[in-house]
């Protein structure tokens, strides 16, 4: 046994959590069955800051913390002291400088799943293939339009943001089509497709109601790039997927993944982002490859944005935020350019890019994170602290602040279910005023620059419903993904399911045994858990309950309590975002000297950053908005003009000692 978690006190929530779902025999069956892993948890709080202190165990064969593998990723050999993050995440934890590096393997709470325990997918127990992914989209997921009576679309949306900042998986374009083709765009399989490794195409049921008529084989589906293909594990060793931007928190997906990636977004002057001015309004550098990039553009003259991150004009409203970060970023800029006229271009940007970091840290423990993984659950397990005043220097260098596979494969993932397939047009005074169709628009960002439309698009974020967490997907996401003008696309929830398999996640029994959750040991055992009309579906498909993957079952799971997702994935989330926390000696909350706000900074940022701030100041033109802006507009959250909200108070980085530049 080893322990997986760095953070120890969460196997007790769960249970509460359980009792809430009106699970009944939950306590019981833990005790009755064999719980694989956590009879025996070594952590234990000590220290007056609740520091945890745990030592290490025996890495399981073929983990990444096996010395037998190695990090693709290339660190300095020397990590000089810095007040600034580096651009590739590289001695942020000077001990071991590669750690959340780009091209880094995704970290994993469980063993590898492959069949041949090196790089096939996974198998039955019964040695036939798995369930069809498209089948079990089809069956498990289809398209019921239930929307969330709370949370708005910009939940779901910044959700994606946070995605992309953590991790992408490596080799996977996702902004334009794989150049590696098992399925063409016909849908027909490459002749290849058993003999090429990275070839998993998924296979189009005869069945299929949408796909099956047209006498489409296929979709494409590339595997992601591995250690194993880069040659930094042994042959025999399990492959391990890479991600290939930084996992830490440190927007990335707005300054890049490199040095070299900033050099061509940025404007070596006042510490700013390079924009382009267009109707008065600032937007992010022309990506030179529009008719790559943007393959939905009809010319190359259309909009097509360069920035930090390749996937962002995947779809409109995530690249309404990634405009509103970049601008914000050169709205701090100026602001202390302004006020610092003798720092340099450098020391301007990298002031500016701290405080942007910090603040959106801040947005997204304190205001986004607890929507999803519940206040309570947050507070308990140390993601967050209520009434401090003071510094919160809880970083612990023994914890990786990789992501991790079972998070961005599966946990994450789930809010997908979120997505809404038409965009509401919203006017200032909160009146419809036109929809945008998602698949009309993905991969073609000319709408944001259309009459007005980047407000009403952002007003439209705050106002319109995100969709309900549960096992209905919009259809625009499902029959529709990046359609490139064809009446049909692809198919994100099959993706998502082959990317379990692609990675060899271990399986939904296995997953809640090492969260300490109760383990089912039949379809019927899962209805403690599982509404009884998903665990039917289940049933149909999988021959085994050992076969049931965490993809897909723990999508299904009833919410936990005051959370949206189940036991199961909120185990998950809660273990990300504390290792994303304390694995980051740069927590905008971290009292260590060497990279410390000053208290009343630290005080100016937790009063002062909100996501209503953000969007007031960065939209075109908005003058109100709701001060809890991924809730909806509701007696107690009703728009007020932009100028009441807090902000974060920037003469506090007045430099008077000039000592800076
Ligand atoms: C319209 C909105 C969205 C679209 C079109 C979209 C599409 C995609 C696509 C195409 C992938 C890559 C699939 C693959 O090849 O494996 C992906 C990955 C992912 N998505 Fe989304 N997504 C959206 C929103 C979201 C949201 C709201 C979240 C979470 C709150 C999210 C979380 C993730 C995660 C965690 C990954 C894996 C990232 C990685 O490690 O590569 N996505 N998404």
């Amino acid at each position: 046994d080893y322990n997986l978690f760095t953070n120890p006190t969460h196997f007790q929530d769960f249970s509460g959590y359980q009792e809430d779902n009106r699970v009944a025999d939950g306590g019981v069956q833990a005790e009755r069955l064999p719980v694989n892993g956590f009879g025996d948890i070594k952590s234990t709080l000590t220290g007056p800051g609740g520091y945890l202190s745990f030592s290490n165990p025996p890495p399981p064969p073929g983990s990444t913390q096996d010395p037998a593998s190695q990090t693709c990723a290339v660190p300095p050999s020397f990590c000089p002291k810095s007040r600034y993050r580096t651009l590739d995440g590289s001695c942020n934890n000077p001990l071991r400088p590669s750690l959340g590096m780009p091209q880094t393997p995704y970290q994993r709470l469980l063993p590898f799943n492959y069949y041949d325990g090196i790089s096939q997918l996974p198998k039955s127990v019964t040695g036939e293939e798995l369930p069809n992914v498209r089948e079990i989209s089809i069956t498990v997921f289809p398209d019921k339009p239930l929307i969330d009576p709370k949370w708005n679309l910009n939940a779901q949306q910044w959700g994606q943001i946070i995605t992309h900042d953590m991790s992408l998986t490596a080799g996977n374009p996702q902004s334009h089509r794989n150049p590696i083709v098992c399925c063409d765009d016909e849908g027909v399989l490459a002749s290849d497709y058993k003999t090429n490794p990275k070839c998993a195409p998924i296979v189009i049921p005869p069945n299929d109601p949408i796909h099956g008529p047209q006498g489409t084989q296929c979709m494409n589906f590339v595997r992601t790039g591995t250690t194993r293909d880069r040659r930094c594990t042994p042959a025999n060793a399990p492959a391990q997927p890479l991600s290939s931007v930084t996992s830490y928190m440190d927007l990335s997906l707005v300054y890049g993944n490199s040095e070299r990636q900033l050099q061509s977004i940025r404007e070596f002057r006042g510490g700013r982002l390079l924009t382009i001015l267009r109707n008065g309004r600032e937007w992010p550098p022309q990506d030179p490859n529009v008719t790559m990039t943007c393959e939905s553009a009809q010319s190359p003259n259309e909009p097509c944005y360069l920035t930090g991150d390749i996937r962002v004009n995947q779809n409109p409203q995530l690249t309404i935020l990634q405009v509103i970060l970049l601008r914000e970023h050169n709205r701090i800029a100026n602001k202390l350019a302004a006020m610092n006229p003798w720092w340099s271009d450098e020391t301007t940007f990298q002031e500016a890019r701290r405080i942007h970091v910090a603040q959106i840290q801040h947005i997204n423990y304190y205001e986004y994170l607890p929507i999803f993984l519940g206040l309570e659950n947050m507070l308990k397990n140390k993601l967050i602290y209520r009434g401090v005043h003071s510094h919160v220097s809880d970083y612990n260098p023994q914890v990786d602040p990789s992501v991790l596979d079972e998070h961005a494969t599966a946990a994450f993932r789930h809010f997908h279910t979120l997505i809404r397939g038409y965009l509401h047009l919203i006017t200032e005074d909160r009146q419809l005023a036109g929809y945008a169709r998602l698949s009309d628009w993905f991969n073609r960002p000319l709408l944001l620059e259309l009459d007005n439309i980047f407000d009403k698009l952002t007003l439209g974020l705050t106002f319109q419903p995100q969709g309900f967490s549960d096992r209905f997907w919009d259809s625009e996401i499902t029959q529709f993904l990046f359609r490139r003008n064809q009446t049909f696309g692809g198919d994100l929830r099959a993706t998502d399911i082959q990317r379990g398999r692609d990675h060899g996640l271990a399986s939904y029994i296995d997953t809640r045994a090492a969260c300490g959750l109760p383990v089912p040991r039949s379809f019927q055992d899962m209805t403690d858990f599982i509404p009884k009309k998903s665990v039917d579906l289940l049933e149909t498909l999988y021959s085994d309950v050992r076969d049931v993957e965490l993809v897909v079952a723990g999508s299904l799971e009833v919410n936990a309590h005051g959370a949206q997702a189940g036991p199961t994935f909120l185990c998950i989330l809660t273990e990300q975002f504390y290792r994303t926390r304390v694995g980051d000696r740069y927590f905008y909350e971290n009292g260590d000297p060497e990279v410390a706000f000053t208290l009343s900074q630290l005080k100016s940022i937790r009063r002062g950053a909100s996501m209503a701030r953000i969007l007031c100041d960065n939209a075109d033109n908005i003058q109100f908005m709701q001060p809890r802006a991924f809730e909806l507009v509701a007696a107690g959250n009703t728009p007020v003009p932009c100028s009441r909200l807090p902000s974060i108070d920037l003469s506090l980085w007045q430099d008077e000692r000039r000592h800076f530049g």
